[in-house]
């Protein structure tokens, strides 16, 4: 048995922190409201974040990260991407020598254009073979009903991979291993972005042939930068590319393509905002993604006009326009 710390109680610590439990480890959720702590811990729910989950016993938490991640070999960080610098400063000091630091989060930051392994090699001083990235078609609801999924634990060290995917493998969740981090952290960042634009297709009364386009031709932009950026392109095929990509942008589940229907539907991005409340990872990574794009020479073009609708209140139609006029390619 291990002890795991898990660092955010939203949707996904939450429901990965049931995985863990289901697959024998003693878990500490870290919260940062009492109130949430104190309700997993006495009434083994969380009312904030899937408040129909009732948690194992063996979950407990916290709003001391000390207390977290005392003896925790697996610390396993799911709070938003763009928060993540931040809290690492407070957290590394607690963190256990050789503890796998697991990452949840799809995101790139602003600015750096970092993953977020990287941010956790270089704020926490964590050594690059400790991360391990898990990653996949993993709706936090779907995997808390115990829906049968697969997912992706990325690790560099391939010994290391193989004792997460020990640690996290139940009769619902079927975790893979794979070495390529770059590609597989990228796929979980891009698909945000592109879920909403198949978000904002379905707001605008689209049907399946838009959204199967939108897909095949995100899935072409993604492996274009991933490759610029030293992944394996088969990467992208596989459950961290193609098979997140699909989940989310054909859920309803999804805050990101829930979101971009509120644009597509003609809103804007502070009415998108506060008709949503859960974390849509692509309104912030479709910048620093698209800065990455232009920093590593690679055409992202749905990726461009949904920065452009999200953060310069681009109508979404006359993106439509512009990705359909484009000069001709082969495929
Ligand atoms: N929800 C899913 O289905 C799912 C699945 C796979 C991956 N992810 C990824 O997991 C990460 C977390 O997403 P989520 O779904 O749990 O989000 P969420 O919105 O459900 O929860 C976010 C959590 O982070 C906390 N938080 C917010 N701001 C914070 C801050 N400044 N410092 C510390 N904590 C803060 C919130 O209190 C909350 O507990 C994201 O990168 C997301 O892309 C989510
Ligand atoms: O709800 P979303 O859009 O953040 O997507 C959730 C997961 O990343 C799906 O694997």
């Amino acid at each position: 048995m291990k002890r795991a710390a898990v660092l955010g109680a939203g949707s996904w610590g939450t429901a990965f922190a049931k995985v863990l439990a289901d697959a024998g480890n003693d878990v500490t959720l870290w919260a940062r409201r009492p109130d949430v702590a104190t309700a997993i811990r006495e009434q083994h729910v969380n009312p904030d974040y899937l408040p129909e989950l009732r948690l194992p016993t063996a979950v407990t938490a916290t709003v001391d990260p000390a207390d977290a991640l005392d003896g925790a070999d697996l610390v396993v960080i799911a709070i938003p991407s763009q928060t993540l610098r931040d809290n690492l400063g407070d957290w590394a000091t607690h963190f256990t020598p050789d503890a796998t630091v697991v990452s949840l989060m799809k995101g790139i930051e602003l600015g750096t254009l970092k993953r977020m392994s990287e941010l956790i090699v270089e704020a926490a001083g964590v050594e690059p073979d400790r991360v391990a990235v898990v990653t996949g078609p993993n709706l936090a609801a779907e995997i808390a009903a115990e829906q049968p999924a697969a997912t992706v634990v990325a690790c560099t060290d391939t010994d290391r991979a193989a004792r997460v995917q020990r640690a996290i493998a139940t009769r619902y969740l079927r975790p893979y291993t794979n070495d390529d981090v770059i590609g597989c952290e990228l796929g979980g960042a891009v698909k945000n972005v592109i879920a909403l634009a198949c978000g904002m297709a379905h707001g605008m009364g689209f049907g399946e042939n838009t959204k199967a386009t939108l897909m095949t031709r995100g899935l072409a932009e993604t492996a274009r930068l991933g490759v610029a950026l030293g992944a394996d392109p088969m990467t992208f095929a596989g459950l961290a590319g193609l098979g997140d990509l699909v989940a989310t942008c054909s859920s309803p589940l999804s805050r990101n393509r829930t979101f971009g229907e509120h644009l597509g539907r003609g809103e804007s991005l502070e009415q998108a905002q506060a008709a949503t409340r859960y974390t849509a990872e692509g309104v912030k990574s479709c910048l620093a993604i698209r800065d990455l794009a232009i920093k590593y020479g690679v055409e992202m073009p749905i990726t461009e006009q949904v920065e452009r609708v999200c953060h310069e209140g681009l109508d979404p139609r006359v993106a439509v326009r512009a990705l359909m006029s484009r000069e001709p390619k082969s495929e």
